[in-house]
């Protein structure tokens, strides 16, 4: 870590550098500030109440690291051209391409690539880039980054039984790595190494390739045209999600130094020439200035970014695999002939295309986004299963019903196969939650005592988060189940009560 003295020379140099760029604003209320003491690197705050509405910074786009501004793209020219297919010219895309590195890397779009090609050549060119002051507030060290990409196995393992851990693809970003930029760079090696510099080897270039992809996931933002172009990608709230589309990428100075959270402040928008950054609400002073970087839970939080929210966990996620609901169902049946049956019905369920339940299941929570100030104004609340999860578990309790020749006419069957249903369903929340190694209860306990690094905290955030949606979600299952029960049980004794009038 940077001394303090070091970490302030170095945010007033790029302050210096931003506002001498022809173009820039900087609001005379902010101030870049050193937030390590909380693990949030540098941040701004403001330093005297700033009214809602107001630009707060801009930034030209003459000022964006992009294809646009490379010198590496005058050089090399041919190396950012539109092949007649853009998606697949430098790399293998399928239809369900994502722009997130760890994700499935050997996916990465264009925009990605051509971006991790620009931002080598300006750290190999560092002391002539024009970006030098920027580039030195920017991570460049493994050191500097906690997302789960450089986590040890160790490390790793604390998040438990969270599906975060499946989802990192070091080895598939390794091999994209090696095959679509390393060759790239050796094959003109003459315009990315200064003249008289040594060549990195190829685990330095690597190691850096990791770095600059690692930055680009958590830093860099998605340069829309202008703001027509970007309300395509606006979602219901009218928000724009960071980096949702393959399109160019930029890494915007100053629009970066902002952390960020789920109720935020600030909002960039893109205009013709530049780019400005404007507040949604009065921010007072002393308060921290906060982006946005979409409805993410916690744990993709931390796989992309390296941190994690308490805001952040009314979006938080748990998957669960088809392995565990089909175990769940066998349990569920002991007797021989039943297991059987319910084995073939299984082996059925998992031939049927449409089913596609070896892609799995998400529970989540009922949320709004944010409103146009930054706020979330109604509270998560979880307020049902996955449709394919049920559909897929009422349809094998159905035909076990009818194996069974159980339920006499249509409502006794209707109420019977729903009652089973929501048992499933519990009972699949409880399996879940026993992949766990320890309870929410320990993992709390250890959170409030204070237990291990930063990391081990945001693993315990993570695991705890996923905990207490199954607990929800368990609860929410339970409740139906008693509800459905009491309503069954008051109808049956309807008709009682009537003959009962009659009789006397
Ligand atoms: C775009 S940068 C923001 C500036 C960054 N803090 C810095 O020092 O360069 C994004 C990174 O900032 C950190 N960050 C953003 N929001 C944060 C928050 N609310 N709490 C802690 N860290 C945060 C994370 O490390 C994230 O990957």
């Amino acid at each position: 870590m940077a001394d303090s003295v070091d970490f302030e020379e170095a945010s007033a140099s790029f302050l210096e550098w931003f506002t001498s760029q022809p173009g820039t604003s900087f609001h005379p209320s902010l101030k870049i500030v050193d937030l390590r003491d909380r693990d949030a690197g540098r941040g701004i705050v403001a330093t005297a109440d700033i009214p809602q509405d107001t630009d707060l910074f801009t930034i030209p786009r003459s000022s964006i690291i992009s294809v646009e501004t490379s010198e590496l793209a005058r050089k090399l020219p041919e190396l950012f051209e539109d092949p007649p297919d853009v998606e697949t010219s430098r790399m293998s895309l399928d239809d369900d391409s994502h722009n997130e590195l760890s994700d499935a890397p050997v996916d990465l779009p264009m925009s990605w690539l051509n971006l991790i090609l620009i931002l080598l050549y300006e750290s190999l060119h560092y002391s002539s880039s024009k970006w030098a002051p920027y580039l030195s507030v920017l991570p460049s060290t493994p050191s500097q980054f906690d997302t789960l990409m450089f986590w040890t196995e160790e490390e790793l393992a604390e998040l438990q039984a969270s599906a975060m851990t499946t989802k990192i693809g070091k080895d598939s970003a390794d091999s994209m790595f090696k095959e679509r930029i390393i060759p790239v760079v050796r094959e003109h090696a003459n315009v990315f190494y200064p003249s008289g510099s040594t060549p990195l080897n190829d685990e330095e270039l690597l190691q850096k390739c990791h770095v600059i992809g690692s930055l680009i996931m958590s830093y860099a933002f998605d340069l829309q045209p202008d703001e027509d172009e970007e309300a395509e990608d606006e979602n219901e709230d009218g928000w724009v999600e960071d980096q949702s589309k393959p399109s160019t990428m930029g890494m915007v100075p100053m629009a970066d130094m902002l952390n960020a959270d789920a109720e935020f402040n600030a909002h960039l928008s893109h205009g013709d020439d530049a780019l400005t950054m404007t507040s949604l609400r009065e921010i007072k002073a002393g308060e921290e200035v906060l982006n946005y970087y979409g409805p993410l839970p916690n744990g993709e939080l931390l796989r992309r970014y390296g941190y994690t929210t308490p805001k952040h966990a009314r979006y938080d996620v748990v998957e669960i695999g088809w392995n565990l609901v089909k175990q769940v169902l066998e349990d569920n049946e002991r007797e021989g002939n039943k297991r059987r049956q319910m084995q073939k019905l299984l082996q059925k369920v998992e031939q049927d295309e449409d089913m596609d339940v070896q892609e799995g299941f998400q529970l989540e929570r009922e949320t709004e986004g944010p409103n146009d100030q930054g706020l979330c104004d109604s509270v998560a609340k979880f307020t049902k299963f996955p449709d394919d999860l049920v559909e897929v578990i009422t349809a094998v309790m159905d035909e076990m019903l009818k194996y069974q020749n159980e339920g006499k006419n249509i409502e006794d069957r209707t109420r019977i196969l729903k009652m089973r249903t929501l048992t499933i369903l519990r009972a699949v929340t409880r399996k879940r939650l026993e992949q766990y190694a320890t309870s929410r209860e320990q993992d709390e306990d250890m959170l409030k005592k204070g237990e291990g690094s930063g990391r081990m905290k945001h693993a315990l955030t993570v695991r705890i988060g996923e905990k207490l949606l199954l607990k929800d979600a368990g609860e929410w299952a339970e409740q139906a189940l008693e509800k459905y029960s009491a309503d069954v049980a008051d109808s049956s004794s309807q008709p009682a009560r009537k003959k009962q009038k009659r009789e006397r």
